[in-house]
C-alpha cells in the first residue's frame, strides 16, 4: 500500500509500505487478524517484513499449531523461546487476541481490560524541507481536531524549526520525536528546547541504551519519553529505576505483543508513569489494535493513532478508523470491532500461504 504521503525521520523517508496479515481461524471458522508493524528496511529496529514471514514461517507456526492456546496470554510465553523477533511475534498474538475476544463475543478492548469508549489522538508529522510547509501541515490538523502534534527531529532540523512553530502556535501541546539522532554529547545543544514547554523528548538517544538517556534526563527539564529503548517489561522496569524516562510509549509491536504491552502499563501505572500509544504508519489490523490497547486506563496521553484517511487513500477495514474533535470511538463489535474487507486485501496481496494443524490433531 501507498501512503498519501512521504513520511521522513531521522531514518529516513518511506511511502511504500508491505505489511504482514496474519489471520488465525479457529475449529469453528471464526477468525483473528494481526498486522506486523516491521518495515521493508531495517531502520527502526531489526526486523523486516521478510524477515517475520521466515520467523512466522519455520519457527512460531509450527511451535503454536502442534499444541492447543487455552487464553492468548499463553502465546508469548509459548514462543519464548524465540529471542526477539517482537514485531513477528505480535502479528501472530494479535491475530490470537482478536479471534480470542471474538469467541468470547466482547470487544477487544474489554478483553484487554480497557474500559475507555473513546481515546484522544494527536498527529506525528514527518520532518519537513521547508517550514512554511511544515507550518501548514501543523495548521491543517489542528483544524482536523488533533490533540497533540509531534514533529519528527533531527540535528540542523530542530531548534529554529521548533521556534517557528512555538510563535505561531504559542499553546498547542507539542513534542518531538528523534529516533536516536542525538548523542550524550549533544546535552547542551538538547538543553535548548526546555525553553519550548514539549510535553516531551521522545527518543534522543541511541535506541538500544538507557544508561546515557538517565544522564541526559538529569540535565533536562523536559521529561525524556522512550520509544525504541523499551522491549519488554523488564526494561521498562530498569529505565524507570535509573530514571532514563518519565514517560514510555508503547508499541505493541515494539514489546511482542498485547500482553506484554498490558504487563509494561501495569507496571507503569504504579510507578506513575504516563504512557501513551506510539504508532508504525499501521494498516487498519495494526490501527484496530492500538484502538483497544489505548482504552486502559494509564494511557493517559494523546496516542499516534490518526485516521486511518491521513494515511491511505482506502484503508483495509470498514468502518475505517475515524477522527472527530480528536477523538477516536472505540467499536462495542466482538474483536477489533472493525471487518477486514478481503476483497481489498486480495487485491493488494504479493503473496500468502495458508498453514493447517495437522489432520490428527485434537
Ligand atoms: O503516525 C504514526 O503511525 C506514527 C509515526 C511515527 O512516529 C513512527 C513511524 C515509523 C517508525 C517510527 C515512528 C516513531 O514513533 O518513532
Ligand atoms: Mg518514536
Amino acid at each position: 500500500m501507498n501512503m498519501k504521503f512521504p513520511f521522513t525521520t531521522s531514518f529516513g523517508t518511506q511511502q511504500r509500505k508491505e505489511l504482514l496479515l496474519v489471520e488465525a481461524v479457529d475449529e469453528d471458522g471464526l477468525c483473528g487478524w494481526g498486522e506486523s508493524v516491521a518495515m521493508l528496511i531495517p531502520w527502526y529496529n531489526e526486523e523486516t517484513v521478510k524477515t517475520n514471514w521466515n520467523m512466522l514461517e519455520d519457527y512460531m507456526i509450527p511451535k503454536l499449531i502442534q499444541d492447543s492456546i487455552e487464553h492468548p496470554d499463553d502465546v508469548s510465553a509459548k514462543l519464548s523461546f524465540i529471542r526477539k523477533n517482537h514485531m513477528a511475534k505480535a502479528a501472530i498474538e494479535g491475530a490470537i487476541w482478536d479471534l480470542y475476544a471474538k469467541k468470547q463475543q466482547v470487544p477487544l478492548a474489554r478483553a484487554l481490560g480497557g474500559s475507555r469508549d473513546n481515546i484522544e489522538v494527536g498527529v506525528s508529522i514527518g520532518i519537513h524541507k521547508d517550514v512554511k510547509a511544515l507550518i501548514q501541515t501543523i495548521q491543517d490538523h489542528l483544524e482536523q481536531g488533533y490533540k497533540r502534534v509531534k514533529l519528527k527531529v533531527m540535528p540542523g532540523r530542530d531548534v529554529e524549526v521548533i521556534r517557528e512553530v512555538r510563535r505561531h502556535f504559542p499553546d498547542v501541546p507539542l513534542m518531538v520525536d528523534a529516533n536516536s539522532a542525538y548523542r550524550l554529547e549533544d546535552t547542551d545543544h538538547l538543553k535548548q528546547l526546555d525553553e519550548f514547554n514539549l510535553m516531551m523528548i521522545e527518543q534522543p538517544l541511541a535506541s538500544d541504551d538507557i544508561i546515557d538517556h538517565a544522564k541526559l534526563q538529569a540535565q533536562l527539564q523536559t521529561p525524556i519519553c522512550l520509544d525504541e529503548s523499551i522491549h519488554s517489561v523488564d526494561d521498562a522496569r530498569k529505565a524507570i529505576d535509573l530514571g532514563s524516562c518519565g514517560i514510555i510509549n508503547i508499541k505493541i509491536g515494539r514489546v511482542g505483543g498485547l500482553t506484554e504491552a498490558k504487563k509494561i502499563h501495569d507496571l507503569c501505572a504504579e510507578r506513575q508513569i504516563p504512557v501513551w500509544c506510539g504508532g508504525m504508519l499501521e494498516a487498519g489490523v495494526g490501527r484496530a489494535h492500538n484502538v483497544a490497547i489505548t482504552t486502559l486506563s494509564n494511557f493517559l496521553l494523546p496516542g499516534d493513532t490518526a485516521a486511518s484517511s491521513r494515511y491511505w487513500d482506502e484503508d483495509i477495514i470498514e468502518p475505517e478508523v475515524t477522527v472527530s474533535d480528536g477523538f477516536i470511538a472505540v467499536p462495542d463489535a466482538p474483536g477489533i470491532g472493525y471487518e477486514v474487507n478481503r476483497e481489498k486485501v486480495d487485491r493488494y496481496t504479493l503473496s500468502s500461504k495458508v498453514y493447517r494443524r495437522p489432520a490428527d490433531f485434537s
